[in-house]
């Protein structure tokens, strides 16, 4: 399903697109000399009035190719550029085009004297791996990569910094780091998941004059969330709106020394627009929280003499959600097995859409407590939680972040969102999308406790699962985004309430 969000491209989808265009009577040599020019008169208008030496490292597949035509068009432009190629023994449309660079007496080097090469050169065109590349680097090229990472040089990339892999994002071992990457035709996976997006410094598409008969029948995997594809998601109040009608959110959150989690997580559905949050806390400290929310309403769960949840506090939650129409629940509450039963009892018995987030995703980690409800379910795991969600190390799930969220969203029947630069929305049935609006801002102690709110509110108003998920995180990031716009402050001074003065602006964007 394509709702008119802006596509990603893996290598298998650019391959296809690239053969249905064959089959339309478009050479592929047509499309690389659009790829290689459009390139060229990118860095020209960004580099050209530097008068920059050009260095092009070029490998044997087509993304070399592309890169012959963007040196031939820098040296038409009068700069001056030297090639180094890793294979000359070649075929097709990368030959014609290394045929044409020699003809024109640039200098075409091999590889083994990069070093020397780089010393006298102002920009590098990284063209070595495109998107025929994937797994490990071999030597050969992880040796070229490692010199030209070393030279400092400004680079750009040809539609992925070598060594990324464009359909997922992994790198294994070495990869360019760029500072701008031209994509041809469509920005790659590889552009815009981390660890790839990372490596891809800016990110720029060149058109090659693809015609959209050859991409009509190619279902993208994964998708940008853009506020373009957003607008219009989130139901409006009407008149006959009251304020149940308009979004009753449970919030389950805080604990006896935690009690700012609760704080953001109601502030942010509120800001989401939800009509009333209710908020569940341990009775100890149901007082205080009552003072400082004044708009939500607060109930005490019974507590033991250690402040976990006792039994009848699952009867408590029951009555309050059956007034709700979605639950948030973890973030704050403290790991322990009485938080565990807790949780297990209220994904058995209701029946609402639920977001999980924090400490309640570890401490359902292991269960099939999510896997059993037909219910919606939405995990907001950071790559932590997702290791814990999926039995593997944090680090595991970084290297692999396209496809840890795919399965847990797959192993649970949920929506996963994964939280990074580049948040992940996965749903079986949907492509996974990925999130345009993030900034380090956002890296900083109660942000999640706000957008596990602004998505429970989402989902109170009636929103499916997946649009919950994207709107938020959309939402979310760009209320940080016109908090820095606004303030001029440094992205390390936001704290997370900040963010909640944003948010209506931010939502407002997409209405
Ligand atoms: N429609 C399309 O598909 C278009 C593709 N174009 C370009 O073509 C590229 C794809 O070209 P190709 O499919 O020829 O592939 P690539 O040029 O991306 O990669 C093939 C080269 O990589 C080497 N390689 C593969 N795996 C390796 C490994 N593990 N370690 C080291 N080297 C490895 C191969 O030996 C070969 O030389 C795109 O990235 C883009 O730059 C553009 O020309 C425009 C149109
Ligand atoms: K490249």
């Amino acid at each position: 399903m394509n709702d008119g969000s802006a596509r990603l491209y893996t290598s298998s989808e650019m391959s296809r697109a690239d053969g249905n265009a064959q089959e339309l009577g478009i050479p592929g040599g047509v499309l690389m000399e659009r790829a290689g020019a459009g390139m060229a008169r990118e860095i020209l208008a960004r580099f050209g009035g530097e008068r920059p030496n050009v260095l092009v490292l070029a490998g044997g597949g087509n993304n070399g190719g592309d890169g012959f035509v963007i040196a031939r068009e820098l040296h038409r432009a009068g700069h001056e550029v030297r090639v180094a190629a890793t294979k000359r023994d070649l075929s097709g449309d990368p030959k014609v085009n290394l045929d044409a660079v020699l003809n024109l007496g640039v200098p075409v080097h091999d590889p083994e004297s990069l070093k020397e090469l780089l010393e006298g050169t102002d920009l590098i065109v990284d063209a070595l791996l495109g998107t025929g590349f994937s797994g490990e680097v071999r030597e050969r090229e992880a040796a070229l990569i490692r010199t030209l990472n070393d030279a400092g040089a400004a680079t750009v990339s040809v539609d992925i910094p070598s060594g990324v892999d464009g359909s997922t994002g992994e790198v294994h071992g070495e990869a360019v780091r760029a500072d701008l990457t031209l994509c041809a035709h469509a920005v790659k996976v590889g552009c815009a998941v981390s660890p790839g997006k990372d490596h891809a410094g800016e990110v720029v598409t060149v058109g090659i004059g693809l015609p959209e008969e050859a991409e009509r029948d190619i279902e993208p995997a994964l998708v940008l969330t853009d506020a373009r594809s957003l607008r219009g998601s989130i139901p409006r109040l009407s008149g006959e709106s009251h304020k149940y009608s308009a979004g009753a959110v449970l919030v389950l959150a805080g604990s006896r020394t935690v009690t700012g989690a609760s704080v953001l997580s109601v502030e942010g559905a509120q800001r989401a627009g939800c009509g009333i949050v209710f908020l569940a806390v341990p009775e100890s400290v149901a007082p205080a929280l009552d003072l400082r929310l004044t708009e939500a309403l607060i109930y005490g769960l019974p507590e033991d003499g250690e402040g976990h949840p006792a039994p009848e506090a699952l009867e408590v939650v029951l009555e309050k959600a059956g007034r709700a129409s979605a639950v948030v629940a973890g973030p704050g509450i403290g790991i322990g097995d009485a938080q565990r039963r807790l949780l297990e009892g209220l994904l058995r018995l209701v029946e609402l859409p639920v977001l999980l987030d924090a400490d309640a995703l570890t401490n359902l980690a292991g269960t099939d407590a999510v896997a059993r409800r037909s219910a919606p379910t939405v995990l907001t795991p950071h790559a932590g939680e997702l290791g814990r969600l999926l039995g593997v190390g944090a680090g595991e799930v970084t290297a692999h972040r396209l496809r840890s969220a795919t399965e847990a969203a797959e192993r649970n029947g949920c929506t996963v969102l994964l939280k990074g630069g580049d948040t992940l929305v996965a749903q079986g049935g949907r492509p996974t999308s990925v999130n345009t609006s993030g900034t380090v801002a956002l890296a900083t102690a109660g942000t999640g406790d706000v957008l596990s709110g602004v998505i429970g509110a989402l989902l109170s108003r009636g929103m499916d699962p997946y649009e919950a998920a994207r709107a938020g995180a959309w939402a979310h990031g760009r209320a940080a985004g016109l908090w820095l716009d606004a303030t001029g402050w440094p992205a390390e001074s936001l704290i997370a309430t900040d963010l909640l003065d944003w948010l209506p602006r931010a939502i407002g964007e997409l209405l």
